[in-house]
């Protein structure tokens, strides 16, 4: 009894002072703002509890403080006291959110910082969230491996899964179909590439039933981010008190799929080496960096308005470069941020396409017929040429990617003091910068009628006449998503395989209005339950 009252005093005692913590934090932050003469929306206390309690979703957040700032924003921007306790600016205006993306991107270069110091050691390593020049170095050893030609060799690769994917689906829903979880089937598709792409290994996901799970998806899953109440606070403590959250041993990501898959790498890594076997895939690719034997393509991540992301990465001096280091560990690292950066997200597309095709009839048949005029002129083949033919099926993904993007909102930290042009507010160095994803692709002022699904507003002459920065469920600049072009080809090439074996439709199990987990990014909360006939 005396040990669970001084359990519940030591509670007490700490959630007090994390109370006491905030409310100071937050009164030093609105002094701040009026300092600067930005607008400031407050803590938004409540929609962190409401985030805590599971009444809101991040996207009802997310759209919550958007229509917040837009009514109150001055000079393209509102001040905001984000959910970790930092203090930060919230972008509503496009113009300020193209020169953070690009025009003068390099006071913008970085991430929000994970200030713990001693755990996280892979974490630390990923691109996502390296800084400086750090992550210019990595990111101009990466690139290479994500440009056309390299993904264009790794298309077996995403038909072999595809194929796997396709019969797994067809054994569930049996010759006449059936309704059927395709939030069952999805995952094992995004980790069958992953494991074939970055790690050289079979994920035998399809080899198990759909109530079970092989081993490396088992891990995948324990590795994917979640917003479980438990999780979150962890989240805040660790940003919040850094120092002590390092006294406790405390890691962002569990440590056992951590462990699990940089053994499997190690592994591979060892055999190629001693064997001299080569692989094309992304774990080749970047061995063959480390060795230097990768140069920047032409067509690196192409980036609007004039500034490339090959520009930004070419001006690293020699020096630095020298100081640039790629070893084992940095490869380990970014493979597991594949699986960070791709498992969920693409996942979460997938799912959101085949959910809008069996709503959309008259889509779902527009995208057959796409599909299989260019199959039929390939002699009935999937290639990788011709997925850049079916330009209706790209129009309809965009449209997804609008309606549904896997990240709601995307982040900088400003690394230089930035004058917000056309006003007297200076954005100050250390501050953060928070760009709405979500809520500007439903913006009205943006796209008419914004809750209409409509693949049409893809058109070459409708994207022409629009906002680029309007939409950019990848981000956009230099610090865009790199894996955005691998992610697109493997969402096509299973899709594609897809509708041209199944005619995809609603039934009771199905979520109408799609209802989201509220314990993560962009998911449906209750599967994807659908009906699955086999086209004959
Ligand atoms: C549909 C799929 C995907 C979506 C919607 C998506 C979305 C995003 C977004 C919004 C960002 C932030 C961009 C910015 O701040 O401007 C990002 C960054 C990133 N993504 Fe993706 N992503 C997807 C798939 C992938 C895949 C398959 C990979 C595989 C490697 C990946 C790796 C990354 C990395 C490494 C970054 C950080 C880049 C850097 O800091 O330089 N993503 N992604």
């Amino acid at each position: 009894m005396d040990l669970l009252n001084l359990l519940l005093g030591v509670a007490l005692i700490l959630v007090l002072s994390m109370v006491l913590f905030f409310f100071f934090q937050f009164r030093s932050h609105a002094k701040f703002f009026e300092k600067h003469g930005i607008p400031y929306l407050g803590a938004g206390l409540h929609r962190i509890v409401k985030l805590l309690m599971g009444s809101s979703t991040m996207v009802d957040v997310e759209v919550d403080i958007y229509k917040d700032a837009t009514s109150k924003a001055k000079g393209g921007l509102v001040g905001i006291s984000d959910l970790f306790g930092t203090v930060g600016v919230y972008l509503t205006d496009l113009e300020l959110i193209k020169n953070v993306y690009v025009k003068d991107f390099d006071h913008f270069v970085n991430r929000r910082p994970v200030k713990t110091q001693h755990s996280n050691f892979y974490f630390k390593k990923m691109l996502f969230v390296m800084e400086s020049e750090q992550w210019k170095g990595i990111r101009t050893k990466l690139s290479p491996t994500f440009t056309t030609g390299k993904i264009r060799r790794m298309f077996s690769i995403f038909e072999s899964s595809s194929d796997r994917m396709a019969n797994y689906v067809k054994e569930q829903v049996g010759a006449t179909g059936g309704d059927f979880d395709l939030n069952l089937a999805f995952p094992k598709y995004a980790m069958d590439v992953i494991a074939s792409c970055a790690f050289g290994v079979d994920s035998k996901c399809f080899d198990v039933s759909p109530d079970k799970m092989s081993i490396f998806e088992d891990m995948g899953k324990r590795f994917q981010f979640n917003l479980k109440p438990f999780v979150f606070l962890k989240f805040i403590f660790m940003m919040a008190l850094p120092k002590l959250a390092d006294l406790f041993g405390m890691e962002v990501m569990d440590t056992v799929p951590q462990s699990y898959f940089a053994g499997v790498i190690k592994h591979v890594m060892k055999r190629r080496r001693q064997t001299g076997e080569r692989a094309d895939d992304f774990l080749q690719l970047m061995m063959d960096a480390q060795e230097g034997l990768l140069k920047i393509d032409d067509d690196t991540n192409e980036v609007l308005n004039g500034t490339t992301e090959k520009n930004v990465l070419e001006d690293i001096s020699a020096v630095d470069k020298q100081k640039i280091t790629f070893d084992d560990d940095d490869i380990i690292a970014n493979c597991l941020l594949f699986m960070l950066g791709g498992f969920d997200t693409t996942q979460s597309l997938l799912l959101f396409a085949v959910y809008q095709l069996a709503l959309e009839k008259q889509v779902q048949e527009k995208v057959y017929k796409d599909v299989k005029t260019s199959v039929d002129a390939n002699g009935g083949a999937i290639t990788y040429d011709g997925l850049l033919n079916m330009t209706y099926l790209d129009m309809f993904l965009n449209e997804t990617l609008r309606f549904f993007p896997p990240a709601p909102r995307t982040e900088r930290i400003c690394t230089k003091d930035y004058p917000v042009p056309g006003t007297n507010i200076m954005i100050e160095k250390g501050t953060l910068v928070a760009i709405p994803i979500y809520p500007i692709q439903r913006d009205p002022n943006y796209f008419e009628n914004p809750e209409k699904f409509e693949p049409e507003r893809f058109t070459v002459d409708q994207k022409s006449s629009r906002n680029p920065y309007a939409f950019m469920p990848f981000g956009h600049g230099p610090r865009n998503c790199i894996g955005m072009r691998f992610a697109l080809t493997e969402v096509k090439a299973v899709i594609a395989k897809l509708v041209l074996t199944f005619q995809f439709g609603t039934c009771q199990k199905t979520t109408i209005p799609m209802d989201f987990d509220k314990n993560t990014n962009l998911k449906p909360k209750y599967g994807m339950w659908l009906r699955v006939t086999p086209r004959s």
